[in-house]
């Protein structure tokens, strides 16, 4: 969770490349080192619009780093990333972060506590947490609060961040993630630390974004299996920084690949359109 991260002021000027319009996220043969060490390995991977994309794998995997990669927030060592069409390197990131929406631990850490919650979340039409010295219009708070309300927190829009539970700091987060109406969302474990009906409830609402054909393209990261919301169509598996298997999600979570990414041998079963794991 601790990669470096860049700041959007780097980059040359915007210079919009000849990529396919209907590709959200493009990495060709990416990797990403730190200190020596590969944290992302020649990685291919193409996201498309329509698509709902679960990223798997155990702690430690490069599941954040991917994440960052996609969402604009670092430079791949090797290899060339295209997100929303531009090129990451050669374009202005301040500006392509305002078009992905983001909810990552690291984030939400910096949110200050006194925050007021639809605070929280008007302020990611700036890119930027703590309410300061801008001035948002009376539609920015509408959307805010309508956000909110969708997410089932609208009740806790004038409470301080600070004082809500994990869950209901959880579902602030994911109404700022798209209160720039992005058009790719990244969700890094939005389940973790959430209690069964918490995580229940989540799912459902992820569930429903991810079945709106006006929703933008979804990438979700989660440890588990269980936490994967019907809808999502497809998955990619990690492990030490490498691509186990990508696909379609029925034909790429199998016991087979489970078992690689998460270095034990695992069974997977189907209920309906949720699916659970177990040691085989
Ligand atoms: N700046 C850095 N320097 C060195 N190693 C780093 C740096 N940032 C991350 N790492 C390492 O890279 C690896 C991948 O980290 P990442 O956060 O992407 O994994 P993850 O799959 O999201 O893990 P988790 O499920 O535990 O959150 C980890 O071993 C981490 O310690």
């Amino acid at each position: 969770m601790h990669t470096d991260l860049i700041s959007g002021a780097g980059g040359a000027a915007s210079a919009s490349s000849s990529v396919d319009a209907d590709l959200v996220v493009s990495l060709d043969g990416v990797g990403v080192r730190r200190s020596g060490t590969a944290l992302l390995h020649d990685v291919d991977w193409r996201v498309e619009l329509d698509e709902r994309w679960v990223v798997l794998g155990p702690n430690g995997a490069g599941k954040t780093t991917l994440l960052n990669l996609a969402g604009g927030r670092l430079y791949p060592t090797t290899g060339t990333a295209h997100v929303l069409g531009e090129r990451i390197g050669r374009t202005d990131l301040n500006e392509l972060r305002t078009r992905i929406g983001l909810s990552t631990a690291a984030l939400a850490e910096r949110v200050p506590a006194e925050e007021r919650v639809s605070d929280v979340v008007v302020t990611a039409a700036w890119s930027v947490v703590g309410r300061w010295r801008e001035e948002y219009d009376t539609g920015d708070e509408r959307r805010a609060r309508a956000l909110l309300e969708q997410l089932g927190v609208g009740s806790l829009a004038d409470r301080a961040y600070g004082t809500l539970s994990e869950g209901e700091r959880k579902r602030v987060q994911i109404a700022r993630a798209l209160m720039t109406d992005p058009e790719l969302l990244l969700l890094d474990e939005p389940a973790a630390g959430l209690d069964l009906g918490g995580r229940e409830d989540l799912v459902a609402r992820l569930a429903e974004l991810a079945q709106d054909p006006d929703a933008p393209a979804l990438v979700l990261v989660t440890h588990h299996v269980e936490e994967i919301p019907p809808g999502f169509t497809h998955a990619l598996l990690l492990r030490d920084g490498q691509v186990v298997a990508q696909g379609l999600l029925d034909q790429t979570l199998t016991a087979d690949n489970l078992s690689k990414t998460f270095g034990l041998p695992l069974t997977v079963d189907r209920h309906g359109a949720r699916f659970a794991a177990r040691a085989a």
